[in-house]
């Protein structure tokens, strides 16, 4: 049977700053999955961005290969990623657009895609504008979760020194596969520090609270209007020593199509994820050795994609 879960709601809009600390902390720590209210970004931004992610996705095929994903950035077909390279089915039944940091970042030079503007017009301005007002929610997520481990309020900023992708999905909803293996996503945890997606209304999200538990246990995430689902990706779990949970999460293939768009907020691939101090004592060693975030990402990207 699955079950819609109830998850905690943050409103960024509250002045009581240690109170929504507190509450950002819980969440993380029972589900490591919330939704994020009055976070800043406008409706109407969304909803464009959304539109534009549309428009993307209806170009005939030759034109989005002409944009085939390079350096991380770019289309990524259908089938292309398996988020569950340990299951037998093949690829996701997804297609999606990938767009790294918009300034110079971890020394790369500006290696972003684009559709010309002949094909869509305003479609750069539209993204570029909700990447940098979903970063900046990002970054006042970080520093709350930061505030709320008795950090210095930057500390993810400084350590991590964010490297966010944005990411549009398409979940087409007329292709259906009669594999019951095959999902939009297959189960997977994210990667990075936290992940704040918008959807839309077509159901499929689902998490795993219980990784460890056989078999397992699904539960529906409802979509919220004018909510973003925030999640903690693995490298938070990592520094925490788990004491945050980087949640296992799918998307079920629903028969409509469906657009999400996650805001990956990771650390930039220089930065070394080890336990915090305050997270582990003699009783309680790291679970985890330190870890480089480029090494972490060319593990999880062979294993997905088969390529890096
Ligand atoms: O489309 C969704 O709702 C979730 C996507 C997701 O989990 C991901 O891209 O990591
Ligand atoms: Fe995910």
């Amino acid at each position: 049977m699955m079950s819609s879960l109830d998850l905690p709601v943050i409103d960024l809009s509250s002045t009581d700053h240690l109170a929504v600390a507190r509450a950002i902390r819980h969440a993380c720590e029972e589900v490591g999955f919330f939704y994020v209210v009055n976070h800043g970004v406008e409706q109407q931004l969304i909803g464009r961005t959304f539109e534009e992610s549309k428009k993307f996705f209806a170009l005939p095929e030759e034109e989005k290969m002409k944009l085939l994903r390079k350096e991380f950035r770019g289309y990524s077909p259908l089938y292309a990623e398996n988020l569950d390279p340990s299951s037998v089915a093949g690829g996701d039944l997804k297609e999606s657009f990938y767009i790294g940091p918009l300034e110079e970042c971890d020394g790369s030079t500006l290696l972003n895609q684009w559709p010309s503007d002949a094909i869509l017009p305003s479609w750069r301005e539209t993204m570029e504008s909700y990447y940098k007002a979903v970063e900046s929610t990002g970054l006042k997520l970080l520093r709350l979760i930061a505030a709320s481990l008795d950090l210095d309020e930057h500390f993810f900023e400084k350590s991590g020194g964010p490297n966010p992708f944005l990411r549009l999905l398409h979940y087409p909803g007329d292709i259906i596969s009669s594999d019951k293996e095959i999902y939009g996503a297959s189960a997977h945890s994210d990667y990075g520090m936290i992940t704040l997606l918008a959807t839309n209304a077509v159901p499929g999200l689902q998490v795993c609270r219980d990784k460890t538990k056989q078999p397992r246990t699904w539960e529906d995430v409802p979509h919220v209007d004018g909510a973003f689902i925030v999640n903690i990706g693995d490298m938070m779990e990592r520094w925490t020593n788990c004491l945050f949970r980087s949640t296992l999460h799918r998307v079920t293939q629903s028969g409509q199509d469906r657009f999400s768009i996650p805001f990956f907020m990771d650390p930039n691939r220089d930065c070394i994820v080890e336990c915090l101090p305050s997270c582990c004592s003699k009783l309680s060693p790291p679970r985890f050795p330190p870890i480089n975030m480029r090494d972490y990402l060319r593990e999880k990207f062979l294993l997905s994609y088969g390529t890096y």
